[in-house]
């Protein structure tokens, strides 16, 4: 398959599936709505940047009004009417129907997260691949514990007889908001969409700015399968600031699945009596003990901390090394740090651009405020535009903003301690709370420190992972609100309602 985009510098390639949400005559992607790519009657076009070509632009795409919001979510709630009597079986089978669209169609996402998002080739084929193995997943673990529901007797209350038979069982919200971030406009799509849709519910999509188009193109593989109603899935795009309150504070939805920083926080605020799913920032600690296998540590803060230019949540952003092994842990990190490969995202260089000018220079701000306080530099800085050369920072300290803020950037920063306390210290005292790793090769040390770190996961052993896409996932604190996952996120997309039979006498069930 081509590069993805054949027809000309925007035009989406991957022949005629895609074809429809381009508008030749405009230049720009349109939006999905009732099942029909329009564009807006606002007649204005959002422009996102290529960060890896001097945001030069990248893709036009629809700004979506007020009227086509309102449009959207009345069609999302007609769609759901439809779907919901559906049998479970057939929903799980067109949502599998989804996954093998978006296995067959993968190119031209990759081809676009290339470019709208600067993720290297590798990762970009990877995140289209590892949704639609969560579409999959999502519809086989949904026919499973939705076919599923409670049956309780009246009798085991104080008092009662067996005369009432009470069936609770899982419905769905109706329509859920779904808000994915820039850093993976596909996966954090689909592990909203995936979930909500098994469980009956439409959902209408507000893509980010930097990964629309990928976004789109998610999209059309749920469109493109046969017995999805139209209006199922509804996509709605603009920049977040223009229309983003205006959709979170809207009647229609009955339930908000956000992903992304602190932005997070005020639509935490803003929500109405719905159900919200916030998977916000984090400041992964990795604490490394003396008795820690250091080349296991240093790779896994490597990888963890540089991976996508440590554009993840849960990046490795701050490491707790104990002073006895400090120099060594860090002197391994620095040799692997100066080997990673930085460069463009098609030719698969492991370091790329950060996703702004407005990133970039926040990332410059933390390192410089910590070099001023007295902070080393392991590795020299080194930026060009947009591109930054992966950071080691070393002798950092409580006073300095890049001991408690994300980056969002190839910038990994070492702080040294003598005791467990003042490891937990850089861990709880954070805003942050998303997960956190320990190396060391005693189970009851790491067990022991786990149970005390404020955080919604411990990884052990090993880097902070979201994946596999089937684990709980959750931050506390300031990084979220719920937990996604595909089990957990099925189970809140869904409500709780019971049926009670009345019997005229008690009724007990013979031996
Ligand atoms: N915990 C987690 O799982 C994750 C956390 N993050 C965090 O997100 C940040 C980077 O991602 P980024 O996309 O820049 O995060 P943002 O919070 O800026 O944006 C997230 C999403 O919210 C949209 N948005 C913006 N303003 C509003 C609004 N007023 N109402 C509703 N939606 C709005 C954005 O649209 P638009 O792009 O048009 O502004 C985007 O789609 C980092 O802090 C990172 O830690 C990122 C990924 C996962
Ligand atoms: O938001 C993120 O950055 C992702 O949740 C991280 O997912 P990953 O750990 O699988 O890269």
């Amino acid at each position: 398959m081509g590069s993805g985009h054949e027809g000309g510098a925007g035009a989406p390639g991957g022949g005629e599936f895609y074809s429809p949400l381009y508008n030749p005559d405009t230049g720009a992607y349109r939006f999905l709505i009732d099942g029909e790519w329009r564009d807006s009657a606002s007649g204005q076009l959002v422009h996102n940047a290529n960060p890896s070509k001097g945001n030069e632009r990248c893709f036009g795409f629809q700004a979506c009004t007020r009227d086509e919001v309102d449009a959207a979510y009345a069609g999302a709630k007609a769609a759901q009417r439809q779907w919901g009597r559906i049998p479970l079986n057939k929903r799980a089978s067109m949502l599998k129907a989804a996954a093998e669209l978006m296995r067959q169609h993968h190119a031209p996402i990759a081809d676009a997260l290339i470019r709208e998002i600067a993720k290297p080739k590798k990762d970009a084929t990877t995140e289209a691949k590892r949704s639609a193995d969560l579409i999959e997943y999502a519809a086989e673990e949904g026919c499973r514990s939705l076919a599923k529901g409670d049956m309780i007797t009246s009798d085991s209350f104080p008092g009662a007889e067996r005369d009432k038979l009470c069936m609770a069982h899982k419905v769905p919200l109706g329509v859920v908001l779904c808000i994915p971030p820039f850093n993976y406009p596909v996966n954090l799509a689909v592990s909203k969409i995936a979930p909500a849709l098994i469980a009956g519910n439409a959902c209408v999509v507000k893509p980010p700015t930097q990964g629309c188009v990928s976004a789109l193109m998610m999209a059309q593989c749920f469109k493109k399968v046969p017995g999805i109603p139209a209006g199922l899935v509804q996509v709605v795009t603009g920049r977040g600031a223009d229309i983003g309150d205006y959709m979170v504070e809207h009647p229609g939805a009955n339930c908000i699945s956000f992903t992304g920083g602190d932005t997070g926080l005020a639509v935490s605020r803003k929500a109405r009596m719905v159900p919200v799913q916030m998977e916000l920032g984090g400041k992964d600690a990795c604490i490394v003990f003396p008795d820690a296998d250091l080349d296991l540590a240093a790779t896994a803060i490597v990888k963890g901390g540089f991976s996508y230019s440590g554009q993840r949540c849960t990046a490795v952003k701050i490491v707790v090394a104990f002073e006895e092994i400090a120099d060594a842990l860090v002197a391994k990190v620095e040799e692997k740090t100066r080997k990673l490969t930085v460069g463009q995202p098609e030719d698969d260089a492991q370091i790329t651009a950060v996703v702004s000018a407005a990133s970039a220079d926040f990332i410059q701000g933390l390192v410089e405020d910590a070099v001023a306080k007295g902070a080393t530099m392991r590795t020299e800085w080194r930026r060009d535009a947009n591109l930054i050369w992966p950071c080691l920072v070393d002798d950092v300290t409580a006073e300095m903003r890049l001991c408690w803020e994300e980056p969002f950037g190839p910038v990994v920063p070492v702080v040294r301690v003598g005791t467990e306390e003042e490891a937990l210290r850089y861990v709880n005292e954070s805003k942050y709370g998303l997960q956190g790793c320990v190396f060391t090769r005693d189970i009851d040390r790491a067990i022991g420190i786990a149970d005390r770190m404020e955080t919604g996961t411990v990884q052990i052993n090993g880097p902070p992972a979201r994946g596999p896409d089937h684990f709980p996932f959750q931050g506390v604190k300031d990084s979220g609100i719920g937990s996604q996952g595909i089990v957990n996120s099925i189970e809140m997309m869904t409500k709780v309602k019971t049926t009670v039979i009345n019997l005229a006498k008690p009724s007990y069930a013979t031996a």
